[in-house]
């Protein structure tokens, strides 16, 4: 795909092939001489445009779309005809259409935009079809260098849940939340969208409304698990090791108990990172680290609710846990008694035993001896009585339980810290543990806040905004692929997420004024995560995981020089150029 560094492109497509590829079409800003030497000549209006203009006129266009949902129908027709204009257009409006195409409007077009499928993207790789899946995979990527593979099987989008394919015939294609997340890696981070791949890994569904529907596209089936459903990632893993060995494997959006299996087998032998584990823990953890340095305390002086012990949930707690030991050099055993994990069944304690409670969450398990004045007639202890007793300093939000954190929670958790941290960061917006604007008024203005979605400022009793940081994993996950692919790094280790986390904190703005929001407002986004990349890089390069041959002092030069940008490059026709 044309990238800014080629100005010159070696192209064997011509005419109505070259106008209908998305990834060379570049629609009326061809110029006269392409336009003679690639048939292009009754095929265009005559004026030939500037890719501003092109800008210009698609922005015009979006914004005579009425909804986030019709201007994310619209985006992604711009994207099947021209990636240049796509990225170009998205880079000029960010903060304006991250949220279109991203969090919260994304998880809307899977779940409401049924039957409208109009155009497949990226690589669907079925269950039944596991015997041509090598065959199937080469297809769609031989002879291309392959430096991103996002993939997921759909069982827990965002907080939507089971999608199957994604949604019923989603206008948005339904490899949409792969796809989504790596149109993220290429406009927030700089990966080419011709060097990304976006799976689907479709196992079937176990959401009967799709399974009922006659139209759902995916294979209706109830999704395959156990040894045959390992079988078949394994299959694939294989696959993009075999043929892409220095590509990140980012999995997004897998069931939980998959999600931490997968990451456990795999990391040791491929660049393998969970985004929903490993990119929100280390966005959080840089918000909290935010945090406590406008209350002044250290992570080990805190103590955590973290209310959904799922892939998120756990992923938080793990990574602050972490840092804790890193950082504040705590024991291990000592880090665990700091949190206080609390899921469909309340506090994840002793006694709930292992039907309840997943091998993962052993040791954030409480004993039971810390409830015996608080546990209702089910054994079991809500997170309002949690807050009473644990007078946390921090309450985090992965639970999807929308309202969770009521005016009583919230009100409680304020009479035991003078400036309480609450980030509800379950996506979509709908399904926030608190809107902010509540917190903030139930605290008068004391609360140190972050949600996972966007939401505008809330009013200190000052009159001042209170900016909303939006701790959103796309903060930080392209500056951590990318880091991990320009190094060709053999693995993803804890320390270079570290080395993102650190990074990421070290540009908080509440480090220069603690009114100001606790994150970079994604406004800021590319520059962040290039940051982010160029710590992941050093540190891959310092411990000696990088594939490539270079000094440390050298990294920020070549991570910035990797960087795909939306320009177009100058085409000249060659019978053996690039054709996808
Ligand atoms: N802000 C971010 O960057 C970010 C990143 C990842 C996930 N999330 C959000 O976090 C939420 C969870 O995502 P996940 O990937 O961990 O999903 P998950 O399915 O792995 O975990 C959700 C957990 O919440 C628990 N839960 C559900 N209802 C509950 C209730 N009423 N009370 C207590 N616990 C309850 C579930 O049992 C499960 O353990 C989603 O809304 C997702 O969008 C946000
Ligand atoms: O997709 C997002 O916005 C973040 C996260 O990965 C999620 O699952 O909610
Ligand atoms: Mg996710």
């Amino acid at each position: 795909m044309p990238a800014t560094l080629r100005n010159i492109f070696r192209v064997a497509l011509r005419g109505e092939a070259l106008l209908t590829n998305p990834h060379f079409n570049k629609g009326t800003a061809f110029s006269l001489e392409e336009r003679r030497d690639f048939c292009l000549g009754g095929r265009l209006p005559s004026k030939v445009a500037t890719l501003d203009e092109q800008c210009q006129r698609a922005y015009d266009q979006l914004n005579s779309q009425e909804s986030p949902l019709h201007k994310n129908g619209f985006l992604q027709s711009l994207k099947d005809q021209n990636r240049v204009l796509y990225f170009a257009l998205l880079s000029k409006h960010l903060r304006e259409l991250i949220p279109i195409i991203y969090t919260p409007t994304e998880a809307d077009a899977i779940a409401n935009y049924s039957h409208l499928f109009r155009r497949s993207e990226g690589m669907y790789l079925t269950f039944p079809n596991q015997d041509s899946m090598e065959e199937d995979f080469l297809e769609q990527t031989r002879g291309r260098e392959i430096d991103l593979v996002v993939c997921s099987d759909a069982e827990a989008i965002l907080g939507i849940g089971d999608q199957g394919v994604g949604g019923i015939g989603v206008r948005k294609p339904p490899n949409v939340i792969s796809s989504a997340k790596s149109s993220i890696y290429t406009l927030l981070a700089g990966v080419n969208p011709a060097r990304s791949l976006a799976v689907t890994l479709d196992v079937g569904t176990d959401n009967d409304s799709l399974l009922n529907d006659e139209l759902y596209v995916g294979w209706s089936n109830k999704r395959i698990r156990g040894e045959e459903y390992d079988a078949f990632v394994d299959k694939f893993v294989q696959l993009v090791r075999k043929y892409h060995p220095h590509s990140l494997l980012h999995f997004e959006d897998f069931g939980t108990a998959n999600a931490y299996r997968l990451l456990e087998k795999y990391r040791n032998e491929h660049a393998v990172f969970n985004d929903d584990i490993q990119g929100t823990g280390a966005v959080t953890l840089a918000a909290v680290m935010a945090a406590i340095g406008v209350t002044k305390t250290k992570l080990s002086d805190q103590r955590f609710i973290i209310y959904g012990a799922g892939s998120a949930g756990l992923g938080v707690a793990r990574q602050i846990r972490d840092a804790m030991v890193l950082i504040d050099g705590f024991p291990v055993g000592e880090a665990n008694k700091r949190f206080w994990m609390i899921d469909r069944y309340g506090v994840i304690k002793e006694s709930l035993g292992p039907s309840k409670i997943r091998p993962e969450l052993e040791e954030f398990t409480r004993p039971d001896d810390e409830w015996v004045n608080v546990q209702n007639s089910d054994n079991q202890v809500g997170l309002l009585d949690a807050v009473r007793q644990v007078k946390p300093t921090v309450l985090i939000g992965c639970s999807t339980h929308n309202g969770a954190f009521t005016e009583d929670v919230i009100k409680e958790m304020a009479k035991g810290t003078e400036r309480p941290i609450i980030f509800p960061l379950s996506n979509p917006s709908r399904l926030v543990e608190v809107d902010p604007k509540d917190a903030n008024d139930w605290t008068n203005g004391k609360a140190l806040l972050a949600t996972g979605s966007p939401f505008p400022p809330c009013k200190m009793p000052n009159g001042k905004n209170y900016v909303i940081a939006e701790c959103n994993n796309a903060l930080i996950y392209p500056g951590i692929g990318f880091g991990a692919v320009v190094s060709k790094s053999k693995t993803l280790t804890d320390s270079m997420i570290i080395a993102a986390t650190r990074r990421l904190a070290s540009l908080s703005p509440a480090l220069k004024d603690p009114d100001d929001g606790l994150l970079p407002d994604f406004g800021d986004s590319p520059g962040v995560n290039l940051e982010v990349a160029i710590a992941v890089a050093e540190q891959a390069v310092e411990e000696g995981r990088a594939g490539i041959q270079c000094q440390k002092e050298d990294v920020r030069r070549l991570v910035t020089d990797a960087q795909w940008k939306p320009l177009y490059a100058e085409y000249v026709y060659d019978a053996n150029g690039e054709k996808e």
